[in-house]
């Protein structure tokens, strides 16, 4: 059964592959749902076909690096398939999720308590005991690095967990759950349900559920934090952000376009920590403009699975025609559109359906307009100017989110000033949306707590236990 879903590989091309088997994992194997409900399509984002029928689970509550490495492009071309991303960038995805994997399964070892003297020989220990089961709840813009990177800690620290994608991109956590299988975690520690809200809901109300891991929007995550307090389980929320990314007249000019370009284009521009405010010092705007036009300009939009393009598709239609609705919004309250901004038809004919729109950047802008207050989660680069670094601090910092932020300059004091006064969970100097799975990972103010990645991230996953023990005789005050 696992093979058949990885057999469409290496002949496949855009708008050949179908998919039918189960992509639920529950006890070790893929299962059909037990209570079906209607089937929903998932969309091919570069041709608008549908290439999998999803049947989602109703009432749920009634009823090694090495074999990643065998694996890598078949799971990455299925990413790019579901998703829509660039197989380049699809490859970096499943590199990253067997890193995040290894990263954890050295560390389980490692796990340990603390050991603590007392008065008169007594003493006490701690020990770190798993949650029990937890809750994974993804996103469709990174689907099997989401799963990995809360399965990983997860599995690391003794717990189960139940992970359900997103609806739209279904297709690749079920394959994590046969690797892990394969690895030889036991059958029922991983375990992979389909559905969208309601499933989500029926997970995070479930009452022998610990803990839930929530990567997705503000809004859900309200949800989904209120449901979890009824049961007062544990929350991680990994939510959106409006990302700040300040560049300073003494950058290295040609390091901070490369920056702005990875910070606000790479899966065509949904992904949550991007820098889409981007503020640069008055006196550099022109040379920055003209050079960050050019490049946007030189990106490849097309066919996802070929090497050579560097965007791919959307998630689907109403999300393009939605980001496109920012962009029109954008000009309306005084934006100049620089370039990009339009939905696009690449030339390929099996690609005309797609949800293909050429990369934006715009000029023009200010603090108080929607598509610099909002996150639009496409490929859309507002620019504002500054002229202080007072000015700029406060202004990155007016907004609810803080996920992520960065600061391009060559003066090392400015840069560690500045990071140290940016309101988010991330500060890059000098570089922009990378993500090693030793640093910690996750939001301030509205773009959520907890964090994924690094080792803090057994904290939690984990709880500690405290055993005192008594050597001499109890000090007995009745
Ligand atoms: N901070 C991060 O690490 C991170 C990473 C990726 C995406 N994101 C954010 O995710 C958003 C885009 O993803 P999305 O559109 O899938 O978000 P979403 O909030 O619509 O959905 C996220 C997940 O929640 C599920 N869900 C929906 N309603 C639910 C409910 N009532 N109870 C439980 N689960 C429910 C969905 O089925 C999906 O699996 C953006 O805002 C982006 O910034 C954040």
């Amino acid at each position: 059964m696992a093979q058949a879903i990885l057999d469409v590989m290496p002949g496949a091309s855009t708008g050949t592959v179908q998919v039918s088997d189960p992509l639920n994992f529950w006890a070790g194997k893929r299962v059909e749902p037990r209570q079906q409900k209607n089937a929903e399509p998932v969309f091919e984002p570069a041709t608008g076909d549908c290439f999998f029928l999803l049947k989602s689970e109703e009432p749920l509550g009634s009823r090694k690096s090495r074999l990643f490495l065998e694996k890598r492009e078949k799971i990455a071309k299925l990413e790019v398939i579901n998703n829509g991303k660039s197989i380049t960038e699809a490859l970096v995805d499943i590199d990253i999720a067997w890193q995040c994997i290894e990263y954890y399964a050295g560390l389980a070892g490692a796990l340990a308590g603390q050991h603590v003297q007392l008065p008169g020989g007594a003493f006490a220990y701690t020990r770190r005991e798993p949650l029990g089961v937890c809750v994974g709840i993804g996103a469709w813009n990174y689907p099997f690095q989401i799963a990995a990177w809360k399965s990983a800690p997860a599995l690391a620290c003794g717990n189960a967990m139940v992970f359900k994608p997103s609806p739209f991109t279904p297709v690749t956590a079920v394959i994590l759950a046969e690797i892990y299988k394969e690895a030889g975690v036991p059958d029922g520690l991983f375990c992979v349900v389909q559905g969208g809200a309601e499933t989500g809901t029926i997970l995070c109300q479930h009452p022998k559920v610990a803990k839930v891991s929530f990567t997705g929007s503000v809004p859900t995550g309200k949800k989904v934090m209120e449901m979890s307090a009824k049961g007062v389980k544990q929350v991680t929320l990994e939510l959106g952000g409006k990302s700040p990314l300040i560049i300073f007249k003494d950058c290295d000019l040609e390091n901070a376009v490369r920056g702005a370009l990875m910070a606000n284009f790479l899966t065509q521009g949904q992904v949550c920590c991007n820098g889409t405010r981007v503020f640069v010092q008055k006196d550099i705007m022109p040379q920055f403009l003209e050079e960050v036009v050019k490049r946007t300009k030189a990106i490849l939009v097309g066919d996802p699975l070929l090497d050579s393009t560097r965007m791919g598709a959307l998630i689907n239609k109403p999300h393009l025609e939605k980001v496109l609705g920012f962009v029109s919004q954008a000009k309306l309250q005084g934006a100049r559109v620089l370039c990009g901004g339009e939905r696009f038809v690449p030339s390929d004919p099996k690609l005309v359906n797609g949800y293909f729109m050429s990369p934006c950047v715009l000029d023009n802008c200010r603090d108080d307009m929607t598509c610099v207050k909002e996150e639009i989660f496409g490929p859309v680069m507002s620019v504002l100017p500054f002229d202080t670094e007072e000015e700029v601090v406060q202004r990155a910092n007016n907004t609810t989110f803080g996920l992520a932020s960065g600061v391009f300059t060559r003066d090392i004091s400015r840069a560690h000033r500045v990071a140290e006064n940016l309101e988010a969970g991330t500060c890059f100097i000098n570089n922009y949306n990378i993500s090693p799975v030793e640093v910690p990972f996750g939001g301030y103010k509205m773009s959520g707590f907890g964090r994924e990645n690094g080792q803090v991230t057994i904290e939690y996953y984990s709880q500690l236990k405290t055993v005192v023990v008594e050597m001499g005789d109890v000090d007995n005050y009745f």
